[in-house]
């Protein structure tokens, strides 16, 4: 099922919650080895359509059946740890450690160490339920050619259990440096339900020939939502994600608009009049000129927008800073452009847009939804300047 929980963000969260989670299973991310996995996969870990669930009656043959990485009641010197290769490598803002439903097993202390190892041999290795000593010297053969890339993102630390007023561990990070490994360490062993790794990816753009067209929002490439005006079932970061929507969790979804009017009225192009609209603003990975937009409202049925329009303008990170703090707090009003001017939208849309019509490189967009509803993907080809 869908994650249907409301997306709420109340003041006491952090605001690294509105980046993209660089290491979900849907953004590429995957657990490459674990020193034990008994009770549950590390895999789990990178969920993110489930949350995380409890399921009173359910035990598999080796013990009782749990949504998240657990490992065995450690009898043995050391601790339990997993690598996790990023979906998307980049900037990591903030952690989410969630020990949801692990109570009476969640691990009681985690530390997080970060690498880049970009050019390093591929790590292929597997953690199984009993021959751990097998895998760890295999992983320690590999692991001590990068032994002085991994750096400290979060020292040992201890975490609060799974209830559900307390399951969400989180860390602000502050490291300047891309990332495309985490290793997550348990002491001495336990479970935890989810991690969530929250940052903006990053692309080496200098690699990258002027003249290809790139979709200059997608999560891959850099591109992350910055606000939004409602995120009621659906965080508008799911429109850059990888390939078609997997259902309708994995899009953008606000709630209905209380200010609908009684009797809904068209104009002559047969779109909605409606005062009211929803709003995400996003920033591409690179400015760039954009000459083709996809809107695809894949999934959303009895819910799509009636239409949809595109805005765009070019902002420096210093006239960024001025509308950020911590979140997209102000408009840059006037600068905004229409790039796309309304348009029905139930399906999935290709338009070509007017590139005159930015006036050279732009590097943030709005998507703008009247009166409310869900999208999908947002795409956005363009070139990079010369
Ligand atoms: N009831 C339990 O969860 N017991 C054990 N864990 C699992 N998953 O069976 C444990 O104590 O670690």
């Amino acid at each position: 099922m869908a994650d249907r929980k409301a997306v709420k963000i109340v003041s006491d969260q952090p605001d690294f919650l509105q980046f993209n989670n660089l290491a979900c299973e849907t953004a590429g991310g995957n657990v490459i080895f674990a020193t034990d996995e008994w009770f549950a996969p590390a895999s789990n870990l990178l969920k993110v359509l489930e949350p995380p669930e409890f399921i009173a009656s359910a035990f598999t043959e080796y013990g009782k059946w749990m949504d998240g990485w657990e490992t065995r009641r450690k009898r043995i010197p050391g601790h339990d740890w997993c690598i996790i290769q990023l979906g998307v490598p980049g900037i990591i803002h903030g952690l989410d450690v969630d020990t949801s439903f692990f109570t009476g097993n969640y691990s009681p202390s985690a530390s997080v160490q970060a690498a880049c190892l970009d050019e390093s041999p591929a790590l292929t290795l597997e953690g199984d339920r009993t021959g751990m000593a097998a895998s760890d010297s295999q992983f320690e053969a590999v692991a001590k050619l990068h032994s002085e890339s991994w750096e400290e993102l979060v020292p040992v630390t201890e975490l609060k259990p799974g209830y559900s007023d307390t399951c969400h561990n989180y860390f602000p990070i502050n490291y300047p440096s891309r990332v495309t490994h985490l290793r997550l360490n348990m002491y001495p062993d336990g479970g935890i339900a989810r991690l969530k790794v929250y940052g903006v990816g990053q692309k080496d753009w200098s690699a990258l020939p002027t003249q290809d067209q790139l979709d200059l929002v997608a999560l891959v490439n850099g591109g992350v939502c910055l606000g939004y005006s409602d995120a009621h079932f659906g965080h508008p970061r799911n429109m850059i994600g990888l390939g078609r929507s997997a259902n309708m969790g994995d899009g953008w979804e606000t709630a209905r608009r209380l200010d609908r009017p009684k009797n809904l009225q068209v104009d002559g192009k047969g779109i909605l009049q409606v005062p009211g609209y929803e709003w995400a603003v996003l920033r591409l990975g690179h400015p760039g000129v954009i000459s083709q937009i996809e809107i695809d409202t894949n999934h959303f049925k009895g819910n799509f927008p009636d239409s949809c329009k595109i805005e765009a303008c070019h902002l420096t990170p210093e006239e960024e800073g001025k509308y950020v703090s911590g979140r997209w707090s102000s408009d840059p009003g006037n600068k905004w452009r229409v790039l796309l001017q309304p348009q029905k939208a139930h399906h999935r849309h290709f338009y070509s847009c007017d590139s005159l019509a930015q006036s050279g490189p732009v590097s943030h967009v709005r998507l703008v939804i009247a009166p409310d509803g869900g999208v999908s993907r947002l795409r956005l080809w363009g070139v990079k300047p010369l």
